[in-house]
């Protein structure tokens, strides 16, 4: 029997790529609602109590509303958006995230994806912290490059509805240093401190990059090497992160990082680089693969007891 899946926000950025998904499996039975009713609160809630997973892929305010329209207790709601993601009551839908966290995305009716930068984030920080080699104090700054997929449906049409000169060259932006991820950011790893976070949005589609810089001489006994174990241990039979070697280029065009290297797939990629005084770790993925709708059914596959990679491309 097929499991009855709705995508509430079906015509945003998020929605659509879910629905790219989901229209090539034949487990899933897609509960599609009709257009001119797609914002009528009525209409939503017959639909989300009629599924077994709903993904929501609304403003945050929307999901909110979406949530207390929930009466199923058998309806699993996977929210891309911001409003749970450091809720207690929620699970967080990155199985990689540490030993445990699969059984509890299996067992939850309430998961909530992670944000893209924060994905990229976390993916890189909570290995260290978990082996050891971070203490949670260790103030710690991040910089993310990525397409403007991310900013949805308002920044896509501005990027792609213009030639104004300035969406021609990178634009850095929440620069009041509160970016929306910063919670998920220190919930997840444990860090005492967020980090100081500078965003930075291009002119392409999609593809991110997070770079977080570490000082060795602030660290002691943390290497190239010691970090690269830890990612290695801590992802074994990760199918979806890859951890490059070390002091390999071949990953790098002629020394430039591809930020676009992992679009779509669901693939993470981790890479160590610098030198014995200073690092710079860096994941790269897909904003709208891994850091949004791949992820969404990465955690629908875990819940529902399906094969994790099912419909989704590694390479
Ligand atoms: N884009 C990305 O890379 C990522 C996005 N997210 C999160 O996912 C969520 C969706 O983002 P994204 O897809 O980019 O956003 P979009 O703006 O592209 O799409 C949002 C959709 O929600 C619809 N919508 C708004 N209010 C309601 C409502 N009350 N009832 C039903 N539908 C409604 C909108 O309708 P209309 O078409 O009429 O405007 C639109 O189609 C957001 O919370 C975002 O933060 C998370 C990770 C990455
Ligand atoms: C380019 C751009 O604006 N990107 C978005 C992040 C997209 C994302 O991860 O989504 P959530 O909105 O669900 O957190 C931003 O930085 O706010």
């Amino acid at each position: 029997m097929a499991f009855k899946v709705f995508v509430d926000g079906q015509e945003g950025t998020t929605g659509l790529r879910l629905l790219d998904y989901l229209t090539l499996r034949d487990d899933i039975e897609l509960l599609r609602i009709d257009d001119a009713k797609r914002k009528d609160r009525k209409e939503r809630s017959r639909f989300l109590n009629a599924a077994d997973v709903a993904f929501l892929c609304l403003p945050d305010d929307a999901s909110r509303e979406a949530v207390s329209l929930v009466e199923n207790p058998d309806t699993c709601v996977i929210d891309a958006s911001t409003a749970f993601r450091t809720d207690p009551n929620w699970t967080y839908g990155l199985p990689e995230l540490a030993a445990g966290q699969r059984e509890k995305i299996r067992a939850s009716k309430r998961i909530s994806n992670p944000g893209c930068h924060a994905s990229a984030f976390v993916l890189l920080v909570r290995p260290l912290i978990d082996a050891g080699l971070l203490p949670p104090s260790h103030p710690l700054s991040a910089f993310s490059l990525t397409g403007y997929s991310g900013g949805g449906k308002r920044m896509i049409a501005e990027y792609e509805g213009t030639s104004d000169p300035r969406l021609a060259s990178p634009r850095p932006y929440a620069l009041g240093l509160m970016h929306k991820h910063l919670p998920e950011m220190r919930a997840q790893t444990g860090l005492e401190l967020a980090p100081v976070f500078t965003p930075v949005v291009g002119p392409f589609l999609k593809g991110l990059s997070v770079q977080i810089p570490l000082q060795l001489a602030t660290l002691a006994g943390v290497d190239a090497a010691a970090v690269h174990a830890a990612y290695t241990r801590h992802y074994a039979g990760e199918r979806f992160i890859r951890v490059l070697p070390l002091d390999d280029e071949s990953n790098l065009d002629a020394g430039f990082l591809d930020v676009q290297g992992c679009n779509d797939t669901n693939r993470v990629d981790l890479m160590i680089c610098g030198n014995a005084e200073r690092l710079l770790l860096v994941a790269r993925l897909d904003n709208l693969g891994k850091g949004a709708a791949g992820a969404a059914i990465q955690s629908m596959n875990v819940h529902l007891g399906c094969d994790e990679g099912s419909g989704l491309n590694l390479d």
